[in-house]
């Protein structure tokens, strides 16, 4: 068997798993392998036109999801009928592919966290607050870019605490699912039971803690939760993309009490630690990694963990799929993917207007929409104004984004803005951290 089928199969399990298996055995069963394309294309057959046509309509996100969890890395799918299917490769010699394929998957603990004196602090802190909950640090607040292992960390304390403290109550939670939750409670009249769900922690977790820049009532919530939970003697565990001093639009009493117990940061990690990093990530695929090809990942990917990562499963990936061992081209290939990959992807006007509508706790159909109360007249406002800085569209297609507003409407409106800019700090910061955050 060779190790496209292995993928493939166990991508099948993946599907069967989630479908009932009548479905499974009908149009997923009977998939087989055809090829696989360096530039990500998988191409699979299927036995007549009918399967093709219902696979290709209802089953191929599925089968992309399977897919991509099994390689690491996201493929575009495509089907066809024997008839059409390109002629099958003669067997090739034996490849020297894997006899299994482990998955490379690793729990979040403090074991799999690999030190240096970049994050050796902030993993300190960690580890000090996981072992002595609600102790001499509380709450910690952890810093630093994306990609540099805050989630890994919050998670190894939770694990960490779980395992000493079984019957402690320890929640952790985005900060955006947080602001959304406290929008719905508030619009539902129901803040009582979030209250509850978030003052009965024994240990809070708080991740991306910088979107909690600029909307008021979640500031409001989150002081009193805080509050409770602190003067209980429960620990709080913050982490974010930058310091608090530089979230703008957070206020001041908050910030304080961020600031009240130990801040840690995680720097970039230096070479030998990113060498480290990826010799770990092979092992966990079971992929043998020569030195001079770890240490041309490592000169070349420099400020971003989750990076190396994709490193080292395009590799792994070369030589599950194809058995080419990973040498310094590939790993030239597999970096400039990783960096086109990641290049930033341009700001939706739908992300704008969601994040603006998380600061001023209104909808985005009412951003769009006519009503001209105070508060949802500001959210829009400021919602042209970002729209105008981050995309730079014109004032015609601003206003047909915004309920088919005339082009004078949206000068004006702007006008206004800048005018309310440059006499209200606190709008300005505000802006400024939306800005930031929907860049991020
Ligand atoms: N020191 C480390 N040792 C091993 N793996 C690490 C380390 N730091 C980060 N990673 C891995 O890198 C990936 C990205 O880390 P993580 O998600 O924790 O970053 P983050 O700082 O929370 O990023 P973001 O702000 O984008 O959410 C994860 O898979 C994580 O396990």
């Amino acid at each position: 068997m060779d190790s496209f089928n292995d993928v493939l199969s166990a991508a099948k399990a993946y599907c069967k798993e989630r479908l009932v298996d009548a479905t499974y055995n009908l149009y997923i069963d009977g998939l087989e392998a055809v090829s696989f394309e360096g530039s990500g294309k998988v191409v699979l057959a299927v036995r007549n036109d009918f399967i093709c046509t219902i696979v290709r309509d209802r089953y191929t996100p599925l089968l992309k999801e399977a897919l991509a969890a099994v390689l690491g890395f996201d493929v575009e799918v495509e089907l066809v009928v024997p008839a059409a299917a390109p002629e099958k490769p003669a067997p090739e010699p034996e490849k020297p592919a894997p006899v299994s394929a482990p998955s490379g998957k690793y729990d979040f603990t403090f074991e799999n966290f690999i030190k240096g004196p970049s994050n050796q602090f902030a993993y300190a802190a960690a580890q000090a607050v996981a072992s002595n909950p609600s102790g001499a640090y509380n709450p910690l607040f952890i810093y630093g870019q994306s990609g540099l292992g805050k989630t890994h960390l919050l998670n190894a304390i939770q694990v960490e605490i779980k395992k000493n403290h079984p019957d402690f109550n320890i929640v952790y939670v985005d900060c955006e699912k947080f602001t959304n939750e406290i929008i719905t409670a508030i619009r539902e009249g129901n803040t009582e039971s979030f209250r509850q769900k978030y003052r009965a922690a024994d240990v809070l977790l708080v991740d991306d803690i910088q979107f909690i820049a600029g909307k008021e009532s979640t500031q409001e919530e989150f002081f009193h939760t805080f509050n409770t939970l602190h003067n209980a003697g429960k620990q709080i565990v913050l982490a974010s993309d930058r310091p608090a001093k530089e979230i703008k639009s957070l206020e001041e009493r908050l910030r304080t009490r961020f600031e009240w117990g130990l801040t840690a940061d995680i720097q970039p990690p230096d070479f030998e630690t990113r060498v480290a990093i990826i010799r770990r990530k092979a092992e966990l695929f079971n992929l043998d990694m020569p030195d001079d090809v770890a240490e041309f990942i490592a000169n070349h990917l420099k400020n971003n963990i989750r990076q190396l990562e994709g490193a080292v499963k395009k590799l792994n990936a070369y030589y599950m799929l194809e058995g080419i061992q990973p040498v310094i081209g590939v790993a030239q290939n597999a970096i400039k993917d990783i960096l086109n990959e990641t290049q930033p992807v341009p700001v939706t006007i739908e992300k704008i207007i969601g994040e603006v509508g998380r600061t001023y706790n209104v909808t985005p159909a009412e951003i769009r929409g006519m009503r001209r109360t105070a508060n949802i007249s500001s959210a829009r406002q400021t919602a042209i104004y970002v729209v105008r800085e981050i995309t730079g569209m014109s004032m015609e297609d601003i206003g047909k984004e915004f309920g088919g507003r005339d082009h004078s409407t949206i000068v004006y409106s702007l006008k206004s803005m800048e005018n309310n800019l440059n006499n209200d700090r606190h709008l300005k910061e505000t802006v400024e951290d939306i800005i930031k955050n929907v860049r991020s």
